[in-house]
């Protein structure tokens, strides 16, 4: 399946739900992230983030949604699918969409974001889902042909505060300019109602992580609740 700009409509008020474990944990295999994966579809995912290759490649075979990929390489500045090189790798192991910093930042390999987007088009399928720390960051990436806006650096990248739960003030910014691109919810979205409310600022869809995927963090949340 080639997911084109016009299927992505299917995903419109949509949740899509990343699986990802960190380098270290117990849950950092490419299976268990299918099969995380294969659990939020059944509670109604529409579709998939994962992190890494391998990643791609097992949860391509585990569901039948799309699969938003991104190769992490190191935990400063531009890190998310760096380079182009990167985004290739990602759009080869199965990935409908390739999701890499679409900051304003200089990137490693020295090509712009519209080079990189450019890339990606010329030499896979995939779409292009640009990761955003800012409004301006939005506004360059649907310039750079980006496919989809996400929000998911806000509050990382030093340009916008990094709010306790979604960012909403930046996505009605962002949804009021109206791009023409759609606008992903993403990032410290921790409850159903963030999730409703990033709707209701004008997201096009919602990509919920840690507070669906990551058990250690959820943990925590109690735990934390439980002593105060
Ligand atoms: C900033 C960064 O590195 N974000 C990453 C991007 O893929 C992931 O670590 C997040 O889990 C993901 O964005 C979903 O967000 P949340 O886990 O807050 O629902």
């Amino acid at each position: 399946m080639i997911l084109t700009p016009e299927g992505l409509q299917t995903l419109r008020s949509q949740l899509i739900v990343s699986c990802q474990a960190y380098p270290g944990e117990p849950m950092r295999d490419p299976r268990t992230t299918a099969q995380v994966a294969a659990s939020a579809v059944i509670g109604g995912a529409a579709a998939i983030r994962v992190q890494g290759l391998a990643d791609v490649q097992f949860t391509r075979t585990a569901v039948e949604v799309p699969v938003i990929g991104l190769w992490k390489d190191g935990h400063d500045g531009v890190f998310i699918t760096p380079t182009l090189r990167h985004a290739l790798a990602i759009a080869n192991a199965g990935a409908h969409v390739v999701a890499i910093d679409g900051t304003r930042r200089e990137r490693r390999d020295g090509l712009s974001l519209s080079e990189t987007v450019a890339g990606i088009h010329a030499e896979s399928h995939a779409l292009v889902m640009a990761d955003c720390g800012s409004f301006d960051d939005a506004v360059a990436a649907v310039e750079a042909g980006a496919d989809l806006i996400g929000t998911t650096l806000s509050g990382y990248t030093g340009e916008r505060p990094k709010t306790e739960g979604p960012d909403l003030a930046l996505l009605s910014l962002i949804a009021s300019a109206d791009l023409g691109k759609p606008l992903i919810a993403e990032g410290r979205i921790h409850t159903p109602a963030h999730a409703r409310q990033a709707l209701d600022a004008g997201a096009f869809a919602v990509v919920v992580g840690t507070a669906i995927t990551h058990p250690a963090s959820i943990t925590g949340w109690f735990k934390g609740a439980m002593q105060a």
